[in-house]
């Protein structure tokens, strides 16, 4: 039997646990997963340096379609550490990789690290008892926009929740929030189910973790005139029934 180690890596340099590099070290191979998100810091050349370890870039291809290789090494008795951006268990696809290896006998071992979806939660100071389900919102595919971002921003307003949207990072391109409020507008064309107007709450995280991070409340009018830095971007749609507490913490980050 060998221990799967999937360690989440924070969001930055400054956020990076003792308890993450201690289990990279121990690891036989390392693969470092360069898709699920991305850090305005920590690179694999750093990895190297402060673990003194061999690492591997990672696609999707290779934890996922090609997860066989990763199984292989396990069963050669040596172990192996995936590492992610954030926590390797939110808004990834880790755990099936972590099943497979589960049921050919091996451990599972999850080192936790700090989530953008904990930060932001953290950062907005809206109630974390009322987010709802949260979303990713992704690319056109062959020029068709999927509107389940929308489905989920609605359900969740219906219940008087929270929706946090992570943006697609495709072929390495982060979504801007630009980018995103703008798909959001096409979505309540179609959809027309009156939560994305031009006076709708949002509240933007820019580069979380780093120096230069900023988190915003703005409306979507304010957002579509507003100069944001580079990405990683996230965005929270508030519920329309805010706690007055809640209206004050908005306010707070205008
Ligand atoms: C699919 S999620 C993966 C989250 C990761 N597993 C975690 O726990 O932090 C990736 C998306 O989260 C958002 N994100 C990740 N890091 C961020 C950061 N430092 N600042 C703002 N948004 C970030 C971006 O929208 C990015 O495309």
């Amino acid at each position: 039997m060998s221990v799967l180690y999937f360690i989440g890596l924070g969001l930055s340099k400054k956020f990076l646990t003792q308890a993450s590099v201690d289990s990279i070290k121990r690891a036989d191979v390392v693969y470092f997963d360069s898709y699920t998100s991305i850090s305005c810091d920590i690179t694999i050349d750093y990895l190297k340096e402060i673990s003194g370890k061999d690492i591997i870039l990672a696609n999707r291809s290779t934890l996922e379609n090609n997860s066989t290789r990763i199984l292989q090494i396990l069963d050669q008795g040596k172990s192996v550490a995936i590492l992610s951006i954030g926590d390797s268990m939110i808004a990834t696809t880790h755990v099936s990789l972590a099943v497979e290896a589960k049921n050919r006998g091996h451990e599972i071992v999850v080192i936790p690290g700090i989530s953008v979806q904990c930060y932001i939660i953290s950062k907005s100071m809206l109630s974390s008892y009322k987010f709802g389900r949260a979303v990713t919102l992704v690319y056109p595919y062959e020029g068709k926009l999927d509107t389940t971002t929308y489905d989920v921003i609605l359900n969740n307003s219906r219940s008087n929740l929270h929706t946090i949207l992570f943006l697609d990072i495709k072929d390495g391109k982060p979504m801007s929030a630009k980018e995103a409020i703008k798909y959001l507008i096409q979505m309540e064309e179609e959809k027309q189910g009156n939560i994305i107007t031009d006076n709708s709450w949002l509240i933007v995280g820019q580069r979380l973790g780093c120096d230069d991070e900023e988190v915003k409340s703005m409306t979507v009018k304010e957002a579509l005139e507003y100069n944001f830095r580079d990405p990683p971007h996230i965005i929270i749609i508030p519920s329309k029934n805010l706690h007055y507490m809640e209206v004050e913490a908005i306010k707070c980050l205008h």
